[in-house]
């Protein structure tokens, strides 16, 4: 990384899950990650087999059950996604107040997922199907390491200088 690591800075993975790639929505979120300063220093698309998504989500399962780990598994893979790496300070706090609450209803106003997302924890409850929420973010930076190395080769990211970055430091 170019900056100094006192900074702050840091990388985070971010996919735009399948609903919000087939909803026509990725630009406008990845507006939302421009706008608050996180850089861009990483992109592709892809589709997930069972085998990735595994390696993706490799403790979900034993946090949250082989029903959750199913749901979302069996919807990660009904469409590409889109994944980014973006970096700045604070970037995997900064992106998880950004997207929201893991529930769209809990989710607040302002929110990628308050605003764009509408299903309710009833009603993921009821169905047994994944909460559609239009996007995972790493949750913490050690999980943000893993997940950037699973998904990003070091040749696949990349260094440059925003004109932000010129102001802010
Ligand atoms: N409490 C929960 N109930 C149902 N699904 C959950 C819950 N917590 C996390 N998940 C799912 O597990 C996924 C973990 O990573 P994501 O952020 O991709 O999205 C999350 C949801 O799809």
């Amino acid at each position: 990384m170019a900056d100094s690591p006192d900074l702050g800075v840091e990388r985070t993975l971010v996919l735009l899950k399948p609903d919000a790639v087939a909803r026509g929505l990725a630009g406008r979120i990845i507006t939302r990650f421009e706008d608050a300063v996180l850089k861009i220093v990483g992109v592709k698309m892809a589709q997930l087999d069972a085998e990735f998504t595994r390696k993706h989500y490799f403790d979900l399962e034993e946090r949250l059950g082989a029903d959750i780990y199913n749901s979302t598994a069996k919807f990660m893979q009904t469409g590409p996604v889109i994944a980014l790496v973006l970096e700045g300070v604070d970037a995997v706090a900064k992106v998880r107040q950004i997207i929201g609450a893991t529930y769209p209803n809990l989710a607040a106003p302002g929110t990628v997922r308050g605003d764009y997302a509408h299903q309710t924890k009833a009603s993921s409850e009821v169905s047994g199907k994944a909460v559609m929420n239009l996007v995972h973010a790493s949750g913490n930076s050690d999980e943000a390491k893993y997940e950037v190395g699973l998904w990003f080769g070091e040749e696949e990211q990349f260094e440059y200088e925003t004109l932000a970055e010129k102001l802010a430091y």
